[in-house]
Parts: structure tokens; C-alpha cells; sequence
């Protein structure tokens, strides 16, 4: 079941290392199928090189493992909250990559700063506020998820594709779980781009609204000059 799905979670999870994106298993990666309500996710625990399709797990909705004999990764909850409520994503990244990560301990969101940023964030990618102590201590993966919900409150989230957990690290999504790593490797650049601009020039303000409507919109906007858009 979800052969080609599990093809996809398994190639897009063995890209977290090619990318430098993790160390040790500091990630994730699913997939969703939405027609049957299941995601795909790589087990917890096993290093990326050794992970094969048999070892990738099924879940539903509810979080029961419905195939699959390892146990699902520890931020499967906040996955699966993910899925719930962005209703246009396939797939989801979560790292520990050092640079987004800073941007999230410190808590603050990462501006446009430039084009780069702006070809693929239509603006801050934003940083949930901090979780209270009923939230860590209770169900903490899936109310991680809920805090990044409220934080989408009044963004689009395919407009905007990751978010900085505040004092954990990034989240990425996307079209499907390669979209989703490719979104974790630019939220990468332009984290440690933002970080030695302001090395540079730490008055510096983000860019004008107008250069980045220009370049998010002709990627993402209507008349996309790629096509993948409407
Ligand atoms: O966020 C964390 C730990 O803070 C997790 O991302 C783990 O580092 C990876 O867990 P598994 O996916 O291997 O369960």
C-alpha cells in the first residue's frame, strides 16, 4: 500500500543529509495520500543511510500505525496537525538545520531581505510565540503543531511555506516531500544570508514590497512565467 508515497518519504528523507540539513537523525520527512487519510513518515531514531522503503511507517489521522513494524517519528503528531489543517500541502520537512534553528531559538521571525528570499516566501517566514508550560507539558508535539496553526492565522500557508518553532527549530512544506525538503534548503540560505546581512548592516530593512511581489509573484503568482501556478 502507498508504494510510490513511501518511494518519495524514503528519497526526500536520505536528501536531509545530502543537503547538510541534519545531524545524527535530527529530522523528518512525510507524505500524505489525502484520499486515504494515511501519511507516510520515517521511523524515529534510524540513521538516514540505513533507512529502506519496508522501514517506512503508515499512519492515519489519528496517529495509529497502520503498516509498518518501527516506530513513527517523535514529531509525527505535529505532522499530522499539519496535514488537518493546511489543506494544499503533500509534504513536510523538520530539521535542526543550524541556521534556521538560531533564527528560532532566538525567537524572531526572518524578513525578505532580498530576491532570494522572496522567489520562494512571500514575506517574514514568522516564528510561533514561545508554548506554555500546560502546552509542553501535555501532548507537546501536537500542540507544537496547534501554535504553528495560530501563527498561520492570517497567512497563507502555501504562500509561505515554513515557520520558525520558537526555542525548537523549522518546519517546511510543500507541493509533495521533495518540495518540502527544496523549501528546508532555501529557508537554510536565506536564514544565514539574513544573519550576516545584519552582521553587515544591522539597520538594514527588508526588502520593497513592490521587487518582492515582482519576483514571489512571477514564480508562484498568476500568469507564473513557470506555469506551476494558476
Ligand atoms: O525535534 C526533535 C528533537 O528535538 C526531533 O526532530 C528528533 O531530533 C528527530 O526525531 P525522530 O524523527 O528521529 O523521532
Amino acid at each position: 500500500m502507498l508504494e510510490e508515497l513511501k518511494q518519495q518519504v524514503l528519497n526526500a528523507n536520505k536528501e536531509l543529509p545530502t543537503y547538510n540539513l541534519v545531524t545524527f537523525t535530527w529530522g523528518n520527512v512525510s507524505g500524505v495520500n489525502r484520499e486515504k487519510e494515511l501519511i507516510v513518515i520515517k521511523p524515529s531514531g534510524i540513521p538516514y543511510e540505513d533507512l529502506k522503503l519496508e522501514d517506512m511507517v503508515v499512519v492515519d489521522f489519528n496517529g495509529n500505525v497502520v503498516e509498518g513494524e518501527l516506530k513513527p517519528s517523535s514529531d509525527t503528531p505535529t505532522h499530522i496537525v499539519l496535514y488537518k489543517h493546511f489543506q494544499s500541502i503533500g509534504g513536510i520537512v523538520h530539521t535542526h538545520a543550524p541556521w534556521s534553528t538560531s533564527w528560532a531559538q532566538a525567537g524572531k521571525g526572518i524578513p525578505a531581505l532580498g530576491t532570494t528570499h522572496g522567489d520562494y516566501f512571500y514575506g517574514t517566514v514568522p516564528c510561533t510565540r514561545s508554548m506554555t508550560q500546560i502546552e509542553i507539558n501535555g501532548h507537546y508535539e501536537e500542540e507544537t503543531g496547534n501554535v504553528i496553526v495560530e501563527t498561520f492565522k492570517e497567512i497563507d500557508p502555501s504562500q509561505v511555506p515554513g515557520v520558525l518553532v520558537h526555542s525548537h527549530a523549522p518546519f517546511t512544506w510543500g507541493k509533495d516531500p521533495k518540495e518540502a525538503v527544496h523549501n528546508s534548503v532555501v529557508l537554510e540560505e536565506v536564514a544565514k544570508m539574513a544573519i550576516h546581512t545584519y552582521q553587515i548592516n544591522s539597520e538594514v530593512s527588508p526588502m520593497d514590497q513592490a521587487l518582492l511581489d515582482k519576483h514571489y509573484l512571477r514564480k508562484h503568482g498568476a500568469n507564473a512565467y513557470y506555469g506551476q501556478k494558476q
